[in-house]
């Protein structure tokens, strides 16, 4: 089985449509079936890390699923060459404000040695990996997808927030301190809890809006989710069946 995490209906409308419904505890939504000819189970988690988290959890404590795909829409930091309607795909999955602001400037969990995940192996901080032979698989889907709609796509760090970049000036700190290309509001803590339970970990965003001075009128939330639909629709058509897969 794959687990499919979005944060909200909007950006889940075909996928919902071919599966039937089901609930999580909590009321966290839930979408069962078949798509691609794969088992999937999708999550509708609501805005947010504590949302996504919660979702992710009570759905990987009742099965365990071969990949996790968190998926929608998101911002594109300038300079990463994105605009609206275009893909991009995560390599690692980087927290962007959880932290201490000080005086001297902002400390991080590493600096503040607060281990969010301990696998045995290592102490995970700030930043959650993405597996990477699922990586090589998204990153064929995503650039079929991209080139079928006309539209660009970029593979990079991804950030996850509380305060969206609504402004240059929190854009630009945001991007510094994590050299991301795209931030969300779900994408590392859907990572954190793949990481407690030892499970691979994806993240497709189709881009919304540009991060920075808040312009509704530049965004494009339908394109992006239909092009992170279609991203995850190709991934799954590609994969061999259950038993095969990295
Ligand atoms: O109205 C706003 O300013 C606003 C800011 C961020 C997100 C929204 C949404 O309605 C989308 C929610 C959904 O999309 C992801 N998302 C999209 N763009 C961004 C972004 O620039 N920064 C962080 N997250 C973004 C996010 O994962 C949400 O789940 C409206």
């Amino acid at each position: 089985m794959i687990a499919l995490i979005a944060a909200t209906p909007q950006e889940c409308p075909e996928l919902r449509a071919a599966l039937r419904p089901a609930a999580l505890p909590g009321g966290y939504g839930l979408f069962r079936g078949r798509l691609a000819g794969q088992a999937v189970e999708l999550a509708v988690c609501g805005l947010g890390k504590a949302n996504a988290a919660a979702a992710t959890a009570l759905l990987l404590a009742q099965a365990r699923p071969r990949l996790v795909i968190s998926f929608g829409c998101g911002g594109a930091f300038p300079g990463t060459g994105l605009k609206p309607g275009d893909l991009a795909l995560a390599t690692a999955e980087r927290y962007g404000d959880e932290g201490v602001e000080t005086p001297e400037g902002f400390l991080d969990l590493r600096a503040l040695g607060f281990a969010l995940v301990r696998t045995g192996a290592r102490d995970i901080f700030d930043t959650l990996p993405v597996d990477p032979s699922w990586l090589s698989q998204a990153r064929a889907a995503v650039a079929a997808t991209a080139a079928r709609r006309g539209r660009a796509w970029r593979e990079g760090v991804f950030t996850t927030v509380s305060t969206c970049s609504g402004s240059d000036r929190h854009s630009a700190r945001i991007q510094a301190r994590t050299g991301a290309l795209c931030e969300t509001m779900e994408g590392a803590a859907v990572a954190q809890v793949c990481a407690a339970f030892d499970l691979p970990f994806l993240n497709i965003r189709g881009i919304s809006n540009p991060t920075g001075d808040r312009d509704r009128a530049a965004w494009d939330l339908p394109g992006a989710c239909a092009a992170a639909e279609e991203a995850v629709s190709a991934l799954l058509a590609g994969l061999p069946a259950e038993d095969s897969s990295p």
